[in-house]
């Protein structure tokens, strides 16, 4: 294990992601300087901490006996249409040192993650991609966006609202940390794309000041029977120049109501000596928009994928989520090279709650990519733009047409926190 860290790039001095453009594509914090590579002590650290955690499986890859590549996958799971949670292996710590690239290293780690998930009965595989050409070559395709955007604070009038019969509430971070897991448990149960925290998570939230990011601070909102309904992370960063000064980040806004998430938002929009508004990694479809004065207001900055999806298992998959509307589907994958069980004719039958997907010699209405199933399986990317763009093909009138009504969410899939 301590040999598999070296070969990791935040181990091995190099930044976490590579080249600096993809970093903000990794996420929304501060993007950590090369370092000198990790100490031998502190590799047997991690070290024992992973071996000690059963969701984490490592694999590496050896030349002459020299760990020179790792990757690894956690088991654990994320909400799917209908708010069934379904388990999924989370490809993540991936690098190949720079000498033993491109001579399939990482190819053949993905597939033997592949197979050992399934054997375990994940049937999807998720990432964040370092860069957005490696990984639909292994059958993954963008699943959730993550956008951020900004607001001048004296143009977020909010439009009225009947009063809020709660209450906020600054807290400390070991208060924080009790309140996450309960806000988070109840909106996920309704969010697509939201994962289970891994072990440790809450504890990550901390109120020690961070260099010129300044301490996490956190809101809290209770109802009117003082039961916590909405939590909120947020910074006022410091700066030196007057150009930059004056600027809340919201790191993390969850809430299980609108009068929650109205009250939140209305303080953080309008913090006294504060200018500008920050959210660095939320859903591109944003309520506040809908409640501000001034809908164009809120101008995003920057969008990317977020999450990333894989169909291991088609049958199993789909057979686990939920549709809008019920009806047979049968449609035929023929590309899968990694997980060839893929390839054939499935048929998808929904009525009301029940789904499943069997194999069927019927004739197919269309054919589809095994990485678009990827993209359709979270109900947040379009049907027909897939098929625009050649990833679908249909073979009977109106197909396209039933096949995003079926797949459909009523509001976009996202994931609070990455891994
Ligand atoms: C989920 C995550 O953890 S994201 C973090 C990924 N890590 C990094 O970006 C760190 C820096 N990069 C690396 O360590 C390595 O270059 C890796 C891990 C990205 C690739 O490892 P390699 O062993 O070189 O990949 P491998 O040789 O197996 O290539 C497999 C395929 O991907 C392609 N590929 C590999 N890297 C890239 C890339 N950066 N861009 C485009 N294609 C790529 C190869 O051409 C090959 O294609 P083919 O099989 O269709 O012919």
């Amino acid at each position: 294990m301590s040999a598999y860290y070296r070969a990791l790039p935040f181990a091995s001095g190099l930044p976490q992601w590579e080249p600096a453009d993809a970093a903000w594509h990794g996420g929304p914090e501060p993007w950590p300087p090369p370092r000198a590579p990790a100490t031998v002590e502190q590799r047997e650290a991690w070290a024992a901490a992973d071996t000690a955690n059963p969701f984490f499986h490592p694999i590496a890859a050896f030349a002459d006996g020299a760990c020179v590549g790792a990757s690894a996958t956690i088991s654990f799971d994320v909400t799917v249409p209908g708010g069934g949670k379904v388990k999924m292996a989370g490809v993540t710590a991936t690098g190949v040192i720079a000498t033993h690239r491109r001579r399939g290293c990482l190819r053949r780690m993905m597939q033997a993650m592949f197979d050992a998930a399934l054997a375990r009965g994940e049937p999807l595989a998720m990432l964040s991609a370092s860069e957005g050409g490696i990984y639909g070559r292994f059958g993954f395709s963008p699943a959730t966006y993550r956008t951020r955007w900004e607001l001048n604070r004296h143009e977020a009038a909010l439009l009225p609202a009947a009063p809020d019969p709660g209450s906020l509430e600054l807290v400390d971070a070991a208060q924080a940390k009790q309140v996450w897991p309960v806000v988070h448990a109840e909106v996920r149960a309704h969010r697509v794309g939201e994962l289970t925290p891994l072990p440790g998570h809450w504890d990550r939230l901390s109120g020690g000041v961070d260099g010129t990011d300044g301490p996490l601070r956190h809101l809290v909102h209770r109802d009117r029977h003082g039961d916590v309904d909405g939590v909120a992370a947020f910074r006022l960063p410091w700066s030196s120049t007057a150009a930059d000064a004056g600027t809340l980040v919201v790191e993390a806004l969850e809430a299980t109501n609108p009068v929650a998430y109205r009250a939140l938002w209305s303080l953080l929009i309008d913090f006294d000596l504060t200018r500008t508004v920050v959210a660095p990694a939320r859903p591109r479809e944003e309520p506040l928009r809908w409640m501000l004065a001034s809908p164009r207001a809120m101008r995003i900055t920057r969008q990317s994928d977020n999450l990333w999806a894989r169909l291991l298992d088609v049958p199993v998959a789909l057979a686990q989520r939920s549709y809008d509307t019920d009806g047979e589907l049968a449609f035929t994958v023929d590309d899968d090279r990694m997980c060839p069980a893929n390839n054939r004719t499935w048929l998808l039958r929904v009525d009301g709650a029940s789904a499943t997907c069997t194999a069927t010699d019927k004739e197919a209405d269309l054919a589809i990519s095994v990485a678009a199933l990827g993209s359709l399986y979270f109900g947040g990317m379009s049907a027909h733009d897939l098929a625009y763009a050649g990833r679908i093909t249909p073979y009977t009138d109106g197909v396209i047409g039933r096949l995003a009504r079926m797949f459909r969410i009523d509001s976009e899939p996202h994931n609070s926190f990455g891994f």
